[in-house]
């Protein structure tokens, strides 16, 4: 679990207190003002910074299988890191030996520059996790939720924060009421309120419809803007392709591609597709294709690694041939295409 607000409530631990990482300042009773929810900081280079979570030759063993095998990775203030793969791949035990929960069996994982295993109360007080397990009382209300968070942690609400993931019209509803999608929304409000420097967020859009999963997106790169760091877990592709600063993909304990979505989609041949009736005189442009063409009935598929060569060789082909094309369709090796080369199913 992480936090909530009301807006325009007043906290019940309006009583000064700790300054937290993330608060902007304090108000007249000593209360910390949370961040606003729009920050409009320019964020550092993110390649001049000390990484805000990283792992290096990372491994974890259940018994004697080994779960994770020497994974590593950087990432750094400001960066969402999107890690994929199969079920079973190892991401969730990666992500808990961030969260301190295992110790490595070998090699190291640091966040915030610290062992999260060693130093987890200065963690909990500076990194957020929105997971797909919510710890809310069921029995309070969205707002008293809010207001419980709020107390805690002695912060006052940034405003505007139910309305920002779509629970204004849901405060005065007990949590157990809520449904999957509205508690994950809860949670992700949670963790705005004190801007998290690092956010773990375990498939923080699962259960969620298109306009809430959109929503979800705009904050958490929003976050990311302010220089929070997200470690994004996801079985949704293009979740990834258009959140993910840097993208890994595990298969079975390893990691076998990593890098932004340019980078390990790189090597990867673009396709072409579409339909002709009736059936053409093939050869000409056969002769002429730098991929290779495959036939199936009236489909035809070029495969190739000079997408833009090839695309206007076969629409001239088309035009010099009168040949109609039907549902043309080019596209770049995408991250779908990926996981099928490396042989794993995103799930
Ligand atoms: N407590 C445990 N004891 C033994 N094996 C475990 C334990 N927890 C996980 N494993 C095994 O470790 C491997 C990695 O599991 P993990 O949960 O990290 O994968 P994952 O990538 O998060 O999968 P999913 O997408 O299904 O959540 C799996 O083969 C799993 O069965």
């Amino acid at each position: 679990m992480t936090n909530v607000i009301a807006i325009g409530d007043e906290c019940p631990g309006d009583r000064g207190g700790t300054a937290l990482p993330g608060a902007s300042g304090t108000g007249d009773s000593g209360v910390m003002e949370a961040n606003t929810l729009h920050s409009t900081t320019t964020a550092p280079d993110p390649a001049a910074l000390p990484p805000a979570f990283s792992a290096r030759g990372l491994t974890v063993r259940y018994g004697s299988f080994t779960a994770v095998d020497t994974v590593d990775f950087s990432v750094r203030p400001g960066q969402i890191f999107a890690l994929l793969g199969t079920n079973g791949a190892g991401k969730t035990t990666t992500v808990e030996t961030l969260l301190g929960l295992h110790r490595p069996h070998g090699g190291q994982v640091r966040v915030l520059g610290v062992d999260p295993a060693a130093d987890r109360r200065r963690l909990s007080r500076e990194a957020a996790v929105i997971g797909q397990e919510t710890g809310f009382a069921e029995d309070l209300t969205v707002a008293e939720t809010v207001r419980l968070w709020c107390g805690l942690h002695r912060l006052r609400p940034p405003s505007g924060l139910l309305e920002k993931v779509g629970l204004d019209h849901r405060s005065g509803i007990r949590v157990g009421a809520l449904s999957g999608g509205e508690k994950r929304r809860l949670d992700l409000a949670l963790a705005l309120v004190n801007r998290p420097k690092v956010l773990f967020a375990d498939e923080p859009t699962t259960g969620l419809d298109p306009a809430s999963r959109k929503q979800t997106w705009k904050i958490l790169r929003g976050l990311a803007d302010g220089g929070t760091a997200v470690l994004l877990t996801t079985h949704y592709l293009e979740e990834a392709e258009r959140l993910a600063d840097r993208i890994a993909i595990m298969n079975a304990g390893r990691l076998v591609a990593s890098g932004t979505l340019a980078e390990i989609t790189a090597g990867l041949q673009a396709t072409v597709s579409g339909a002709v009736s009736p059936r053409p005189d093939w050869r000409p442009l056969q002769g002429e294709l730098s991929g290779s063409l495959s036939l199936e009935g009236k489909e035809f598929r070029i495969t190739t690694g000079a997408l833009q060569d090839d695309l206007h060789r076969l629409l001239q082909w088309a035009a010099r041939s009168g040949v109609e094309l039907e549902g043309l369709e080019a596209r770049q090796g995408s991250l779908d295409d990926l996981f099928t080369t490396i042989g794993t199913h995103a799930g």
